[in-house]
């Protein structure tokens, strides 16, 4: 199986054409695939191009765990550039179509850079979803391991919880953010972001992403965590996001439209053999 990898600020990616998958694909392969040890470690797969009836390119996007995704900020920041590096886009806008709508995207600075336009987000339980009557998901009680969190949930195509707190960490990321993904609160799970608000145009966030774990950047948490600043009224409508991995460059307009600019970083190309492919899992 073929497959190119990318990072986007440390989210990996690999990138695999469809005519890899003759059906369906099974769990077992994409976990296969992205498992650190036992297969070519990376934070997901992205199966592309597909034709669309309603842009130019489709493209599937699977986590970890063979979760399929609504949408990823990275992974489509790096299928543009594996588009681009195959000659099949130039400098122009283009559209794709995912599982979570159709974004409009542009590859600039030879490759190294990719904008997004990433859609419309939504505070609305029912379109998130949370538990609960519908209402706007804003600084809400999150009782988890005995503490009670603050949070704000929102969607960009893919789901969000959002907490303000005063100095994100790794150990705060990898402590409570699988309880968080996986909290009855939240009916599809949910990625987590821990937040600290620099000044209006900068914020800090700390990851844990649904279906993948801790991760170094996050494009969609970017977003999500940009807009809830935005909304809480905490921060302006350019806002650079910051994560270990690096930065992340968003834009809110007034109907929460949201678009982001950032890296893409192209790793490898190769092939996984069908022995790694077919393991029965570990
Ligand atoms: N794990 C996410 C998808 C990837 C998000 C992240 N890698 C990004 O760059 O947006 C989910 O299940 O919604």
């Amino acid at each position: 199986m073929d497959f190119r990898k990318y990072h986007a600020l440390g989210n990996v990616y690999l990138v695999v054409s469809p005519d890899e998958f003759p059906d369906e694909p099974a769990a077992l392969i994409i976990k296969n695939i992205c498992h650190k040890h036992y297969g070519v470690a990376s934070d997901g797969v992205l199966i592309g191009p597909f034709s669309s009836n309603v842009a130019d390119f489709g493209l599937r996007i699977f986590n970890p765990d063979a979760s399929e995704a609504e949408k990823s900020g990275n992974g489509l920041r790096i299928f543009c550039r594996s588009l681009w590096d195959q000659g099949l886009v130039k400098d122009k806008p283009f559209t794709i179509e995912t599982k979570g709508g159709v974004v409009k995207a542009q590859v600039s600075d030879n490759g190294l850079r990719v904008d997004v336009e990433m859609g419309k987000v939504s505070f609305l339980s029912q379109d998130i979803p949370v538990w609960g009557e519908s209402r706007e998901v804003l600084l809400e009680n999150l009782n988890v391991m005995s503490l009670n969190h603050i949070y704000s949930a929102v969607t960009i195509g893919n789901p969000h919880c959002v907490i303000l707190v005063e100095s994100p960490t790794e150990i705060m990321a990898k402590e409570f953010g699988p309880l968080i993904e996986t909290h009855p609160n939240f009916p599809n799970r949910t990625n987590v972001q821990f937040m600290q608000i620099i000044d209006r145009n900068h914020i800090v966030i700390e990851i844990w992403e649904r279906g993948a774990g801790y991760t170094l950047a996050s494009g969609s948490s970017s977003c999500a965590a940009a807009a809830v600043a935005y909304k809480l009224g905490l921060c302006d409508s350019s806002i650079k996001v910051m994560m270990p991995g690096g930065q992340i460059d968003v834009e809110i307009n007034d109907d929460f439209r949201v678009s982001m600019s950032g890296g893409v970083t192209s790793i490898c190309h190769g092939s996984i053999s069908t022995e790694c492919l077919s393991q029965l899992f570990h």
